[in-house]
């Protein structure tokens, strides 16, 4: 089955031509001896240009030590081999004729190769690829992956700060509990709480009550490090996980942020904002049952510091 033989059966050559499908068959040593009107509409590579010559020779960037390999079985075992764009996205850098605007420049291709006996004693001496153009289905399922990442992500951040949102962090929260009961681990929980802060948004107004809040999520990043864990627990209220962290590092932490809180200034409108942060700390313990009652330490801590003047951070003493 050569180019010139597919010539002399007009109706075989027109329906290899009118397929949406690239066909291409070449010998046991990869020289293509088929090259459909697919494959010339996509390459700019006539039948008469390519044919009787090495595959490898036109498309260097196809891998032949990679695709011999592939199509062994084919040759040896008589069985079909199928590369998929999940895998590999194309063979045939085609350019896609999707508008400007598609997420995708180059041709996702599927594309199956199957045996051809040619010979009279059975032995497969050359294969046939189907190469499937899957542009739109492989574009539409990428662009559906990015989309359950993007709400994935949007789930578990709160709009206002960027930090985790309540419910992750707590998941994230319970899962660092459970691994420091059996590492026995030095991991630190904190609790902060923006001091009269319905007085901040009764004078100044909720809009700069938010800035403030969203100035204080900024103020904490730049505090800690990127392996602690920080998020918005409610309204003014944030919770920490400090890992590899005893009571003592924590605190210098806390000291940290509420020194920084003290050297923040928020603009809104006319007005410059002072405010303050109150920080309760309880370092992990064998003796903690659950992950709430570790965090609640923390929140008694918080309280503890609220009580005796705000604008400090105090350890959990049991
Ligand atoms: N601007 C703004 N305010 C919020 C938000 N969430 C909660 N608040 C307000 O935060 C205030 C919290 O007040 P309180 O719990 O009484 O605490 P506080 O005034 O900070 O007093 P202390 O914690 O005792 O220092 C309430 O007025 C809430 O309406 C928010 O997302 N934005």
């Amino acid at each position: 089955m050569t180019n010139a033989k597919l010539q002399s059966l007009p109706w075989q050559e027109e329906l290899l031509s009118s397929l949406e499908v690239g066909i291409v068959v070449l010998n046991e040593h990869f020289q293509v001896v088929v090259w459909n009107q697919f494959m010339e509409n996509h390459s700019d590579i006539r039948p008469a240009q390519i044919c009787g010559q090495s595959l490898f020779a036109h498309f260097d960037d196809i891998d032949e030590n990679w695709l011999r390999a592939k199509a062994e079985p084919v040759f040896n075992l008589q069985t079909p081999v199928f590369l998929i764009w999940e895998q590999r996205p194309y063979l045939f850098k085609f350019g896609s004729n999707r508008p400007i605007t598609s997420d995708s420049a180059t041709m996702y291709q599927n594309v199956t190769i199957f045996p051809l006996i040619t010979t009279d004693d059975g032995r497969v001496d050359r294969l046939c690829m189907l190469v499937y153009d899957v542009t739109d289905q492989a574009v539409g399922k990428l662009r559906g992956e990015r989309l359950n990442e993007e709400l994935q992500y949007m789930s578990r951040i709160d709009g206002l700060t960027g930090l985790y949102n309540r419910r992750y962090w707590q998941e994230r929260f319970d899962a660092i509990y459970k691994l420091s009961r059996r590492r026995d681990s030095n991991v630190t929980a904190l609790m902060l709480d923006i001091d009269h802060f319905k007085k901040i948004n009764d004078t100044y107004g909720h809009q700069a009550g938010d800035k403030v809040i969203q100035t204080l999520a900024t103020v904490i990043q730049q505090c800690i490090r990127e392996t602690d864990l920080a998020g918005r627990y409610g309204g003014e209220e944030f919770a920490l996980v400090l890992p590899d962290a005893t009571a003592q590092e924590a605190l210098l932490v806390a000291e940290r942020i509420r020194t920084a809180v003290l050297n923040t200034q928020v603009q809104h409108d006319t007005h410059t904002i002072c405010f303050t942060v109150s920080l309760g700390l309880a370092p992990f313990s064998q003796q903690t049952r659950t992950a709430m009652a570790w965090l609640e330490q923390a929140d008694m801590a918080l309280y503890d510091a609220k009580a005796s003047g705000r604008n400090m951070a105090l350890v959990y003493t049991g």
